[in-house]
């Protein structure tokens, strides 16, 4: 086996090489020390090593879960082969007593709710049917940068290794953990034949639901995923057009069957708070995507990767879409869910949203029939 990389886009920037423990042998162990260059590593589920009676290293601060490092048997402990054995007797499960320290394989446990190189490297290792421990090892540069995108795309062509990005993995991981919490019924003035669903969700801890009609009238449910605006739903603001979506989107559903999804991604995933920052910023010209800009946000900071796991949960493979957003229906394909049709939902436009509409129409290409937008 070839060794992977793991990026890790999100915080440290950076690269590791990664091999499950079980199968490390001293070429490949000498060929990830030689080009990483970073600190050699053998990750393991925190409670597992605290089991093994594992102890870990005082720490002030330090993000990383280290644990106390180790040797096997009574050499130098530093060769190849040396810290080779050290690595399989750790994924052998054998417990602090068996081994020296400290030593010269560093160990680190992975935690819950944390997700970086550590706990992906274990996720990892067992996803491949291997034992959960991982040897990770940081990218470094020929200057010993270990922020260097270039150089580890150019590492990964020359050496034909596979690069897998730690978020990537993570939503495999929780794919598995993702389930319905509870359901109850959920009679609203709309429809006294709803239900509602709450789920156990791993993926951003965030409390979406899901409200659903049954029996799906016309076989594929209508689906709406509908991002949280206080403003727009509670409130009836007229700055947007999502409190009428709302209404409108629950009306089909109650009609036809289907579900709405409601994901808790207020302003488009940047918060309340901002979002008002946002509407401040509209006030004095800005529009609502340079409005998010400013404040140092994507113009949309959504993804709906929790959406595909509702349905999932709900087993939902194949739905009739309402939205005029692009980008709900192309990540839901990207997962597997099949779009069979896409319905625009609309919501009345006034002098207060028609800039809003006009810029999404415009610049985040909502298929939104406005006028003057082509
Ligand atoms: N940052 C920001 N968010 C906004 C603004 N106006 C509305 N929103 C948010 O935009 C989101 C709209 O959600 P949806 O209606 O589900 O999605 P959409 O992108 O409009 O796409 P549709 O499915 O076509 O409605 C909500 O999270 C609102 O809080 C704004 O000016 N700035
Ligand atoms: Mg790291
Ligand atoms: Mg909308
Ligand atoms: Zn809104």
């Amino acid at each position: 086996m070839k060794p992977y990389i793991l990026i890790d886009k999100k915080n440290e920037l950076e690269g590791d090489f990664f091999i499950p423990a079980q199968i490390c042998d001293e070429k490949i162990l000498n060929f990830i020390i030689e080009k990483g260059k970073g600190l050699l590593c053998v990750s393991a589920h925190e409670d597992d090593l605290l089991k093994r009676g594992f102890f870990k290293l005082p720490s002030n601060g330090s993000k990383t879960n280290f644990f106390i490092t180790v040797d096997y048997g009574k050499g130098t402990g530093i060769s190849i082969s040396e810290r080779c054995n050290t690595i399989q007797k750790i994924s052998e499960g054998l417990s602090i007593k068996d081994f020296v320290y400290p030593g010269h394989v560093n160990v680190l446990g992975a935690k819950e709710k944390r997700w970086g190189h550590t706990e992906a490297s274990v996720f990892f290792s067992e996803h491949l049917g291997y034992k959960p421990y991982g040897v990770i090892i940081e990218i470094l540069n020929s200057n010993g940068d270990s922020h260097d995108f270039e150089y580890i795309l150019e590492l990964s062509k020359k050496n034909k290794l596979e690069i897998i990005d730690i978020e990537d993995l993570y939503k495999e991981y929780v794919k598995k953990r993702f389930s319905i919490d509870t359901s109850v019924k959920l009679p609203t003035a709309i429809d006294e034949d709803f239900d509602i669903y709450t789920f156990k969700n791993p993926y951003d801890s965030r409390e979406h639901i899901a409200i659903v009609k049954r029996p799906f009238k016309e076989s594929i449910p209508y689906l709406r995923i509908h991002s949280e605006c206080a403003t727009g739903d509670i409130f009836h603001s007229l700055r947007c057009d999502c409190g009428e979506q709302l209404e409108n989107s629950l009306k089909i559903i109650s009609k036809k069957g289907g579900v709405l999804i409601y994901l808790r991604q207020e302003g488009r995933g940047i918060g309340l708070n901002n979002k008002v920052k946002a509407y401040k910023l509209q006030d004095e010209g800005y529009d609502t995507v340079e409005a998010n800009l400013k404040l140092g946000f994507k113009d949309d900071e959504r993804d709906y990767f929790a959406a595909y796991l509702i349905l999932k949960a709900l087993k939902i493979n194949e739905v009739k879409i309402l939205t005029n957003n692009p980008k709900k229906y192309e990540d839901l394909k990207r997962y597997g869910i099949k779009i069979k049709e896409i319905v625009n939902i609309y919501g009345k436009v006034n002098k207060y949203n028609k800039k809003y509409l006009f810029t999404k129409a415009k610049k985040m290409k909502h298929n939104l029939k406005l006028e003057g937008v082509e």
